[in-house]
């Protein structure tokens, strides 16, 4: 079943056409992987389908929950980790969860030291944002995003940075949260990550999907595959 559709969304920066007649769907307990050129557009589809960036056609929906005719039920059903997390660097990470739940209208007990333990930030949680490593921040982005329980996770580049613990730690975490019945869209320019990590890859070119790909494990050249993708459609 759908959980994500993305329908012949256009979106344009003032003349320069990024997005044209982009059309794109992702399963419930999928992991799906956005590949494309520097410049293709896969950041600007991603802050489209988080509900940050507006757009000039089509429509995005979770499930039955537009994202125009729904803002807020469908915002709550997703969690945007940018590649550079925006934090509050003199907040503690328990503070800065509480902010982010108080924006969201959330007062559940409990929910705040579960995202923690979740992301095995409790044990530094009562120390200032600025002393955490790029990791630690990105965790504490994901933490944040789980508050409102979203059924999609997008994360852009998420394991860029990362030292092997670390990216074992958030390719599990993100397998057993797709076992759940909900969905992952994942930026990555690691086509090792997109072929052993991802259920599927789409690829990105002209404003458009240009080729999806499934079963990744059986490919034997799946980087000069992709390659010859881009470069047919650059
Ligand atoms: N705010 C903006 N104003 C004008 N142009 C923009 C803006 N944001 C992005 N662009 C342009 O839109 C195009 C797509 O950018 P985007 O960041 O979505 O690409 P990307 O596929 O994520 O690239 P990369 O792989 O390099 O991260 C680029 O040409 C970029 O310069």
């Amino acid at each position: 079943m759908n959980l994500l559709t993305v329908n012949q969304v256009g979106k344009s920066y003032e003349e320069y056409r990024v997005l044209d007649g982009m059309s794109l769907s992702i399963k419930e307990g999928e992991i799906y992987g956005l590949l494309g050129p520097n410049g293709a557009g896969k950041s600007t589809l991603l802050k489209i389908i988080s509900g940050l960036l507006s757009f000039d056609q089509g429509e995005v929906k979770i499930e039955e929950t537009s994202l125009l005719a729904q803002p807020l039920e469908y915002k709550k059903l997703i969690g945007y980790v940018p590649d550079h997390p925006f934090l509050y660097n003199y907040l503690t990470a328990r503070e800065y969860l509480a902010f982010i739940s108080g924006l969201w209208g959330i007062n559940e007990k409990g929910l705040i030291e579960g995202v923690l333990s979740t992301v095995r930030l409790a044990e530094r949680g009562d120390t200032l944002i600025t002393t955490y490593s790029h990791g630690m921040k990105q965790k504490l982005s994901i933490a944040a995003a789980l508050l409102t329980k979203p059924r999609i996770l997008i994360l852009d580049e998420p394991l860029t940075g990362f030292d092997p613990p670390s990216a074992k730690f958030m390719k599990d975490f993100l397998r057993e949260y797709v076992k759940a019945g909900n969905s992952v869209l994942v930026t990555t320019h690691i086509l090792e990550v997109a072929q052993h990590f991802c259920d599927r890859v789409g690829i990105i070119g002209e404003g458009k999907l240009v080729q999806e790909l499934d079963q990744l494990g059986a490919f034997d050249s799946f980087e000069d595959l992709v390659i010859s993708v881009m470069e047919e459609s650059a």
